[in-house]
Formats: C-alpha cells, sequence, structure tokens
C-alpha cells in the first residue's frame, strides 16, 4: 500500500499529529488535548487592551538629544517593564505587509504541503509544528508554527531545505525581513546597552557579534471554540537577548505584570513592533532589567498571526553579568556559562524561569 501523504517519517508523525487549524474547522467542543490547568487559563481577554505599555518613537535616534531621550525612555521601559513598542523603527510596513501575507499563504497551504517541512522534536522547532514541536508534551497549545534559522548567514543558507518555495516570494521576503529586524536589533541593543551604562558595542559584542543567532518563529492561531480553556502559547519567557514582534490587529500577546500579579494584554498598533528583553539581557545586567512572562491567548471568531525574531547569542558566547555592573553591593546574582549550555536547561527544565538553574 502507498504510504500516506503525510506520513513522511516517524519523527514527523510524533511533531505534527494533527492540524490545529483544521480542529478550528471542526468548532466545538475542544478536544481534551488542548485544556489547559485552571490556574494556567487566560484571566484577561484577548482585546482587554493595556495603555500603559511604554510606545517609544526611534524617530530622531542619529541626534544627541534625540538618542538621550530614547535612551532614556528605552531605561525606563526595560526596569518597568521588560516589554514596550517600537515605531518609526526604520522596517517598512510594506515589507512588514508583504510578511504576513507570505505567511498566511503558507499555512493557507493543504497539511501535505506543510508537514514537508516538519521539525524534529525536541529542543527549539526549526520547520512546521501544529499544537507542539515537543515529543512529550500532554498538554498542547492552539497554535501551529514555522520557524527559521535565519542568522548567521551560512547557518542560513544551510537551512534552505526547510524554506519553503511557495508562495513564490517566500524565501526572498524573509531574507529582506531578517536583514531589516537585524539593523533594527542592533540599533536597540546599543541603546539597551547606554541604558545601563555601558559602551553602545557592549551587548552586540557579548553575544558574539556577526555570529549571533536569529531565529524567525511564524505563529498561527486559528479561531477557538473555547478559547478561555486553553492558550495559543503557554507563558514563558524568551531565553535568547531580545526578541522582536510584529502582530496583526487581532491582539493576544499577553505580558505578566509580577508587582500586580497581572495579564496585560499588549495593544496591537499597526506598523508597530513590540520588543520582549529575553533571560540574556536578564542575566548580564544583574536583574536590573528582567526577561518578561508572556503568553499568546485565542478568541472564538478571529485567527491571528504573530511574527516572532528572536536575536540570540551565537552558541560559544560567554555570557554572564557585565562585570562593569557589579560591585559590593551589587554581587553576581547568576553563575557564567556558555550559551550553548543554556539551551537544554531551558528544554529540560519545564518550568518558565529558566535563569534560576544559574542563580548563585
Ligand atoms: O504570538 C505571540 O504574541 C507570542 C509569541 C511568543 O511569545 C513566542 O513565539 O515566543
Ligand atoms: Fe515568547
Amino acid at each position: 500500500m502507498a504510504p500516506s501523504p503525510i506520513d513522511v517519517s516517524a519523527d514527523a508523525k510524533r511533531v505534527v499529529p494533527m492540524s490545529v487549524m483544521k480542529l478550528a474547522d471542526e468548532a466545538a467542543p475542544l478536544p481534551a488535548k488542548f485544556l489547559k490547568k485552571a490556574s494556567e487559563r487566560p484571566t484577561t481577554a484577548h482585546n482587554v487592551f493595556c495603555k500603559e505599555i511604554p510606545v517609544i518613537s526611534l524617530e530622531g535616534i542619529d541626534s544627541p538629544s534625540g538618542r538621550e531621550r530614547i535612551v532614556g525612555e528605552v531605561r525606563d521601559a526595560c526596569a518597568e517593564w521588560g516589554i514596550f513598542q517600537v515605531i518609526d523603527h526604520g522596517v517598512s510596513e510594506e515589507l512588514m505587509r508583504k510578511m504576513m501575507e507570505n505567511t498566511l499563504s503558507f499555512f493557507k497551504l493543504p497539511l501535505e504541503e506543510k508537514i514537508k517541512y516538519a521539525a524534529k522534536p525536541g529542543g527549539f522547532p526549526v520547520g512546521y509544528a501544529s499544537g507542539s514541536h515537543r515529543a512529550d508534551d500532554d498538554i498542547l497549545d492552539w497554535r501551529e508554527l514555522m520557524s527559521h534559522r535565519c542568522l548567521p548567514k551560512d547557518v542560513r543558507e544551510n537551512d534552505y531545505s526547510l524554506w519553503p518555495d511557495q508562495p513564490e516570494e517566500y524565501r526572498k521576503i524573509l531574507v529582506e525581513y531578517s536583514d531589516n529586524i537585524d539593523r533594527l536589533v542592533t540599533l536597540l541593543l546599543a541603546v539597551i546597552s547606554e541604558s545601563l551604562g555601558l559602551p553602545s558595542d557592549y551587548i552586540k559584542n557579548a553575544v558574539g557579534g556577526e555570529s549571533a543567532e536569529q531565529k524567525i518563529l511564524l505563529n498561527y492561531y486559528p479561531q477557538c471554540p473555547q478559547p478561555d480553556l486553553t492558550l495559543g502559547l503557554r507563558k514563558h519567557t524568551d531565553y535568547g537577548t531580545i526578541t522582536v514582534l510584529q502582530q496583526d490587529e487581532v491582539g493576544g500577546l499577553q505580558a505578566y505584570k509580577e508587582d500586580r500579579d497581572q495579564w496585560v494584554t499588549v495593544e496591537p498598533i499597526s506598523g508597530a513592533l513590540v520588543i520582549n528583553l529575553g533571560d540574556q539581557i536578564q542575566i548580564l545586567s544583574n536583574a536590573k532589567y528582567c526577561s518578561v512572562e508572556h503568553q499568546a491567548v485565542v478568541n472564538s471568531n478571529q485567527t491571528r498571526l504573530s511574527l516572532v525574531t528572536f536575536a540570540n547569542p551565537n552558541a560559544m558566547a560567554q555570557m554572564g553579568p557585565a562585570p562593569e555592573l557589579l560591585s559590593d553591593s551589587n554581587p553576581a546574582k547568576y553563575r557564567r556559562y556558555t550559551f550553548k549550555d543554556y539551551l537544554p536547561i531551558c528544554f529540560a527544565q519545564k518550568t518558565r524561569k529558566h535563569y534560576d538553574a544559574l542563580v548563585i
């Protein structure tokens, strides 16, 4: 008997047990595999937006007074929120729109086509997955995802077999987007360095300069028959340096405001990009800044897309609190490590606060 077209390998079968998009079309009730524990279910709706999360214009970054304002606003946003939005950031709205269109076209392909790019289980997914990319997950997330290793360039070039050849412009647009977001990341790392009183190139150098890693993750959250009982993406912190997130107009990204014990929903602002601090900034800043816990909620009548760029250190980068920030009154809170050793901690430990494993 000819193998079924989706039966591409034992690994792929484990990673892509079903299409969440297809389940969404079949409507209620929510399959039990997606039922989150009561303590993990959403408490704030996808469309109740928090107006306090800072929105920072990067216009004027090249003038001394503009830069001073931006560094000050970024310092406050990092210390108070760990998440903020940027506008006037130099990534064109046309490119952002094309990325959204291409991503949507990819997810609309038949499952047989998407599964050609199925991610292997374990670690950070590379390729397509649905519900979860972990082989051992009991409760799944209500999302499909597609993910690519984009930088450094030699990694990207080795990875093209997992880059779809349709829609036609997918690869070209993704490369352009990757390069544009990388420029923005370089700028933001300079501003964050300055906001900590460090030289502009400090963090960029600490994470491996031009050898730093970039991954782009595309999330598709179908409409969900019972959104109160599940999540599009469970709560976590991002393990890398910083994350740049483009979301559509639906809303669903939520950040946990620890001092208020409250989940707040990030308002979708056309043309804006959301910036999340990752664990590496928390550790490098010796917890002056914190990586924010966040999650994605879903809703019953709209699908949602988010395009997420992770700027991570190079695997061999030596990470730890910046010695320049330490003193007798501010001793190191975390031990030093090689970034490649951080990932197994993240994926072995099912808790969200991976950096706890490094606390001195
Ligand atoms: O879709 C979102 O808004 C959140 C995505 C996210 O946090 C992630 O992919 O790490
Ligand atoms: Fe995240």
